[in-house]
């Protein structure tokens, strides 16, 4: 994608992972900026008045492709000092594309630009590789046509999808699925409604959209509840700066690694610390996890430093409510299970299956190989921790995942025996310098950026 690629893990199928390190994770590291924060600021920029300045913006394939398909939409983006500069010129200037937009893998891209062109007034094409292809677009086409959205799906509800701009009304939604890519699709079709709209959510989710939008100048309101929002149109959204905070779902993978390998003490700095993202953090102390937050702010999304050290974990129970918080780190949180006493359950957690790979599956498959006792539940799985594995295989695959990569590439410092992982530049999705970055703190590295 132009001078905007990233390196990454370029190309690479197959790696020798790193194993039973000697000594622990010692460091300081500065994570990648939020995913969902940077697609946000690079969306509501191209919809406001005016420049946006976009600092620690996450250069992964996934932010990349909201960024270029921006682009096709005739909005201005430029690089500059590290920093991502959008042009914006107002909802109204969005242009035509040519062409089909290309989503990638990415979901997030996808949802929140079919609530955004939803009510524009031209049409709009949306394709996406295999896996995205595979994933069910219908919980956002059917509140949006609610709204008077026109959007064609598959027989199958899936992509390629055709949005015929419409004119939209202001209604009172209530989602079926705990989701925060639905609820921000509906809230970008909302501004371009012909009165307010009020969203209820089953359960309160991530609320980037809510904070970023009320930052650009927009009303946006959330209640006391948490779950019920309501959005006035057509607000006058001027250009701002945005400081992307580091991603908690990317930090959680080093968070992991520094409680099961023995010896380690690390430092993760500007981790966001918006508390509908900080799930692992807490299932994590409650595990039995030495976790800190040293130093915190908050404008307008909390951040902090957090301190991880070695721990030993006792088992733990999870269910629906605990869930939207900690979605994108439950592999994470059952590779925690799996070397923590006694037996954990993890329920209320379906929309795993409906990932960039069916999560339950992937995660079961990939470290029942490693000799882990885990059973899949419909919704959920069940855990038998040991601090013991006896791996029955020594070829892991990340199966195109990025979560479930680098996931694997933190199981593999708690095994003896030489491991591989298949497809590990699916790790470019959202965080091209896993590798290195996990290296620095093994001490493998002298690059250690502080
Ligand atoms: O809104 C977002 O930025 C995201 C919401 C979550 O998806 P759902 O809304 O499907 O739960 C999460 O899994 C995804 O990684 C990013
Ligand atoms: C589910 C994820 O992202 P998306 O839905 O944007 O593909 C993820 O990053 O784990």
């Amino acid at each position: 994608m132009g001078s905007l690629s990233n390196q990454g893990v370029s190309k690479m199928k197959e790696i020798v992972l790193t194993t039973a390190p000697q000594n622990g994770l010692q460091g300081v590291l500065n994570v990648p900026g939020d995913k969902s924060i940077s697609h946000r600021a690079l969306l509501i920029g191209a919809i406001s008045q005016g420049k946006t300045i976009i600092n620690h913006f996450l250069k992964s394939q996934d932010c990349l492709h909201t960024l270029q398909a921006l682009r096709q939409l005739g909005v201005e983006i430029s690089e500059k000092n590290d920093q991502m500069i959008v042009a914006g010129k107002g909802i109204d200037h969005l242009q035509p594309a040519n062409q089909p937009l290309d989503m990638g893998n990415s979901g997030t891209t996808t949802r929140l630009l079919l609530g955004l062109l939803a009510g524009r007034t031209f049409n709009t094409e949306l394709q996406g590789d295999a896996s995205l292809s595979r994933r069910p677009m219908k919980r956002v086409s059917e509140p949006l046509q609610k709204m008077g959205a026109a959007i064609k799906l598959t027989s199958t509800g899936t992509l390629p999808a055709i949005i015929q701009g419409k004119k939209l009304w202001g209604k009172r939604i209530s989602l079926e699925i705990a989701s925060a890519q639905v609820k921000s699709a509906v809230i970008f079709a909302a501004l371009q409604a012909d009165g307010p709209t009020t969203i209820i959510e089953k359960l309160p989710t991530r609320n980037h959209t809510e904070l970023m939008l009320q930052q650009f100048g927009a009303e946006v309101v959330t209640a006391v509840d948490q779950r019920t929002i309501t959005v006035l149109p057509h607000p006058h959204l001027r250009g701002q700066l945005v400081q992307v905070p580091g991603d908690p779902s990317s930090a959680a993978f080093f968070m992991a690694a520094a409680t099961l390998v023995p010896n380690s003490a690390i430092v993760l700095k500007n981790i966001s610390l918006n508390p509908t993202r900080i799930g692992f953090l807490r299932i994590l102390q409650k595990m039995g996890g030495k976790v800190s937050v040293l130093k915190q702010a908050n404008v307008p999304e909390t951040y902090g430093d957090i301190k991880v050290e070695s721990a030993k974990l006792h088992a733990i129970e999870l269910t629906a409510a605990d869930i939207p918080a900690v979605i994108d780190e439950l592999p994470l949180v059952a590779l925690l299970a799996a070397s923590a006493v006694g037996t954990s359950k993890i329920t209320g957690a379906a929309e795993l299956r409906v990932k960039e790979t069916d999560r339950i599956a992937t995660v079961t498959a990939e470290l029942h190989k490693l000799g882990i006792k885990i059973t899949e539940l419909p919704d959920g799985m069940i855990i038998t921790g040991s601090s013991n594995w006896q791996p029955r295989a020594y070829q892991l695959d990340s199966h195109g995942d990025h979560r479930i990569g680098m996931m694997l590439a933190v199981a593999a410092l708690c095994v003896h025996q030489s491991l591989t992982l298949q497809q590990a530049d699916a790790v470019n999705i959202s965080y091209p310098n896993f590798f290195t970055d996990l290296q620095q703190l093994l001490g493998q590295s002298k690059q250690v950026r502080l």
